[in-house]
């Protein structure tokens, strides 16, 4: 990956792991405030004033989330314990516009699991006018951290397919739980 601090690893969850995911998160409620649907877990993000404070406490993880925490930090991935989720939810079509993760929310490395559809992801680095896409296979796992979660920008582009190595790939549901570390300062 010519990404600094970027780290794309397919087939992190097995099949029946994906599957037993996808129907707990789709039992649960979803925010529907945004454009695409989400749920979060241990702290709830404020968009509108970037923040996650104290207040927004939602209560330890629940054992699904809880438990894949734990995994990714034991293998790893996260050099600090996991503690808020986001769930989003993409119909092809839907995306999430370029940003960096909230900095004073959030320690250094955000990961994403990927659920459901394939979907490019796109980073770019608009001093250095680079843009780099990334295929986000169901069952991955994408960690950012140092460069790759500060300096670089990721999106998905709101579109039905993706173009891939030649090839176009038609865009299902996807869902993404990302796993971050709060930073209450
Ligand atoms: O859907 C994803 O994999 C990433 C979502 C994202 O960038 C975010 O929630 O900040
Ligand atoms: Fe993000």
């Amino acid at each position: 990956m010519d990404i600094d601090g970027l780290t794309n690893l397919p087939g992190y969850l097995d099949a029946d792991g994906q599957r037993d995911l996808l129907a707990t998160v789709d039992a649960l409620p979803w925010r529907e405030d945004l454009r695409r649907r989400v749920q979060h877990y241990g702290y709830r993000y404020d968009y509108s004033r970037k923040k996650v404070d104290a207040d927004e406490f939602l209560g330890p993880l629940p054992a699904w989330a809880g438990g894949l925490a734990e995994r990714l930090h034991r293998d790893g991935h996260a050099p600090r314990p996991l503690d808020q989720v986001i769930v989003n939810e993409y119909q092809p079509g839907q995306g999430i516009a370029a940003h960096v993760d909230c900095v004073p929310c959030f320690a250094d490395t955000v990961l994403s699991v990927s659920l459901g559809s394939a979907c490019v992801m796109t980073f770019s680095l608009p001093k250095a006018q680079r843009r780099v896409d990334v295929l986000m296979d169901p069952g991955s796992l994408l960690v950012m951290r140092g460069p790759a979660r500060y300096d670089w920008r990721h999106g998905i582009a709101a579109r039905k397919s993706d173009r891939w190595q030649d090839c176009v790939i038609p865009r299902g549901r996807r869902v993404s739980l990302t796993f971050r570390t709060v930073l209450i300062t």
